[in-house]
């Protein structure tokens, strides 16, 4: 409990946030992650490009692990929420894909170009998951207290972006791996 205080006054006192924003901020970026999956569909749906893309899943993981070196966080613990989020990423792809099959009324109308607008979004967002791992790498070894934030920050997300079931089940999976310890 003293150890749970004290990371928590740590963090208030290093960032001026509660630790419970720093779960917040990461649990919301997942979000945003999942929401960009459907220009990911959009840009892939009708064409021969296929959900899953093996080679820039190594690109993602590989420079996620070279940004957490530098960081100084834990490269296999970094990888796994990585692999979490582009797990996610397919789940709401394929649902995505059900649906627009099943609806073609649905489907988007406009074909989003995959390099050169939604992949860089997404490598900005690994950017900024660093960071956000980074700020709240105490709070994720604490396990209890960390475990109990997350579900408030998972339902605060679910509300903020409206999130339909299938983005809630693909988030729920994407922040399995939030708390560490
Ligand atoms: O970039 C893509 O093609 C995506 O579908 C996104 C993504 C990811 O989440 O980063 C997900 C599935 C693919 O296997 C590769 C990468």
């Amino acid at each position: 409990m003293v150890y749970l205080l004290a990371v928590g006054l740590a963090a208030m006192v290093t960032t001026g946030q509660p630790p419970s924003s720093d779960l917040n901020a990461l649990v919301n970026l997942s979000a945003e992650r999942l929401l960009l999956a459907d220009r990911v569909a959009a840009a892939k749906f009708g064409t021969d490009q296929p959900i899953e893309d093996p080679v820039r899943e190594r690109q993602v993981l590989d420079r996620a692990a070279a940004m957490a070196a530098e960081a100084g966080l834990d490269a296999t613990e970094t990888v796994a929420f990585f692999r979490a989020q582009i797990e996610a990423s397919k789940a709401v792809q394929r649902g995505l894909f059900d649906r627009w099959a099943r609806h073609p009324e649905r489907a988007p109308k406009h074909r989003p170009d995959l390099a050169a607008e939604v992949r860089p979004h997404l490598d900005r967002i690994t950017a900024a998951f660093i960071s956000r791992l980074a700020a709240a790498e105490d709070l994720r070894a604490a396990t209890l207290r960390c475990g109990e934030l997350l579900v408030s920050a998972k339902r605060a997300a679910d509300r903020r972006h409206r999130l339909d079931p299938l983005h809630e089940r693909a988030l729920h999976g994407a922040i399995a791996p939030v708390c560490t310890g």
